[in-house]
């Protein structure tokens, strides 16, 4: 299972110094939706000029204008952009198209999803290289929050598929033994007193 740091910060410059410390342990760097709508696509591309051969995940959580903003971030250094699954089959269908071209993928997240393994199924069939099995931070906070209810979604869906919401030393093997492809974690490394430590433990407990 790979391992994906979601770098929920604000700017640039933070990006950097946690990517610095965890890149050694992880094989995504993600820049999260709050980051690149604070500092643009700019962003993407001094994490891919710092970390050139370690795969970097464009947070987009494109709605609309698949292809167009699939191409941007492609162009900008991504080599993963997220559109919704809440989105029309067609924005889907635009930016993997764009991401054809550019010889990189999609990925489609379930955050707001009902039916998160139907939804994989069919995104999936329109292209997506593997699903995202997603709570965001605000879901999380939700009295009925189940991370079970991820991993189930992951197991039915029989596609390939990240985990995202929660993920932690404490949960990361149910998320490798529920079958995901990729565990993303986020605060709990950007949240860490020593996000490289935290880093190099989560990649420990894989081994
Ligand atoms: O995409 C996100 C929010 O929309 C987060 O990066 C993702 O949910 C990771 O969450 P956590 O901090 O719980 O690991």
């Amino acid at each position: 299972m790979q391992l994906q740091a979601a770098m929920d910060v604000t700017t640039t410059r933070q990006a950097l110094d946690l990517a610095a410390k965890v890149a050694p342990w992880v094989d995504i760097l993600e820049l999260g939706t709050p980051l690149i709508k604070n500092e643009g696509l700019g962003a993407v591309r001094a994490v891919k000029d710092a970390h050139p051969l370690t795969t970097v995940f464009a947070d987009l959580k494109t709605a609309d204008a698949g292809e167009l903003e699939a191409d941007l971030a492609f162009g900008a250094g991504a080599d993963l952009v997220t559109v919704l699954g809440t989105a029309g089959d067609s924005t889907i269908a635009g930016a993997v198209r764009a991401a054809e071209r550019h010889g990189k993928a999609v990925v489609v997240d379930l955050i707001g999803v009902a039916d998160k393994a139907g939804r994989a199924r069919s995104a999936t069939g329109l292209g997506a290289r593997f699903v995202e099995m997603h709570a965001g931070l605000d879901e999380q906070a939700e009295p009925t929050f189940s991370f079970q209810r991820l991993l189930d979604a992951g197991r039915e869906s029989g596609v390939p598929f990240s985990v995202a919401g929660g993920v932690n030393a404490t949960t990361l093997v149910a998320v490798r033994d529920a079958g995901a492809l990729v565990a993303v974690v986020g605060g709990a490394l950007y949240n860490a007193p020593d996000p490289a430590r935290a880093a190099q433990a989560l990649r420990s407990a894989l081994t």
